[in-house]
């Protein structure tokens, strides 16, 4: 490509087909990080030969509020459920939109080697007080930021069968166990959430130091 020499880009389709996200991140690499464990998985990313869909807190808010538009008329929920840790965040987006003030979590921690989900331990269970609300949970809403392989959902969908799940981004392996997403990425795509990148120094495309 002219003027391109040089650059060995991350294999991004799906990037470069959302034109806001393809332009800053399309020459990253590796990917801004701020730790030593996501620089790894972004050279796990390089070799294998997976996308990475990098996403901006700018992004993720837009996302979350799909989310909580979609959702919205499939209430009224009484409570929601944030599955932590990446739970949090869209929770926290969709129970102000939808008004929600009853917000729980269900804590847990999945032990786990980039791509292969491991074991989970549940280190807080969802609150008796949510569990009654509904039968098995009908009228609340459980959210997290994305399912992949549907272990983390298929455990908590166990605790509240009822309940409506709902997750910003989904692969399709997972997919069948979530209710509501907003945008489906494919199966060797990594997700980037903002939380854990950060700013840093990006080498002219010329080659040279800047
Ligand atoms: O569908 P699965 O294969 O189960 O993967 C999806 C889960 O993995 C991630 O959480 P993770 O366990 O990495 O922990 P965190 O939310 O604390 O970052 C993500 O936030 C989902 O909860
Ligand atoms: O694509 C992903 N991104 C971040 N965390 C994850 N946990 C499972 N899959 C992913
Ligand atoms: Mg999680």
């Amino acid at each position: 490509m002219p003027g391109n020499s040089g650059l060995d880009p991350l294999p991004t389709g799906i990037l470069s087909d959302i034109p806001e996200m393809s332009a800053p991140f399309a020459h990253v690499k590796p990917l801004a990080t701020d730790d030593g464990h996501l620089a790894d998985q972004a050279e796990n990313v390089m070799e294998n030969l997976e996308k990475a869909f990098p996403v901006s807190w700018e992004q993720f808010h837009r996302d979350a509020r799909a989310l909580a538009w979609r959702l919205a008329g499939q209430g009224p929920f009484q409570a929601i459920v944030c599955i932590t840790r990446g739970g949090l965040v869209p929770a926290a987006i969709v129970c102000r939109e939808l008004e929600v003030r009853l917000i729980d979590t269900v804590c847990i921690a999945s032990y786990h080697e980039y791509k292969t989900q491991g074991t989970s331990a549940v280190l807080k269970e969802i609150d008796s007080k949510v569990k009654e609300i509904g039968e098995g949970g009908k009228g609340v809403l459980i959210i997290d930021d994305l399912v992949d392989t549907g272990k983390t959902a298929r455990l908590v969908r166990e605790m509240l069968p009822n309940a409506h799940f709902a997750t910003v981004y989904s692969k399709p392996q997972g997919r069948p166990l979530v209710d509501t997403f907003v945008t489906e990425v494919s199966q060797d795509t990594w997700i980037y959430f903002p939380w854990d990148l950060g700013l840093s120094f990006q080498p002219p495309i010329s080659g040279g130091k800047g």
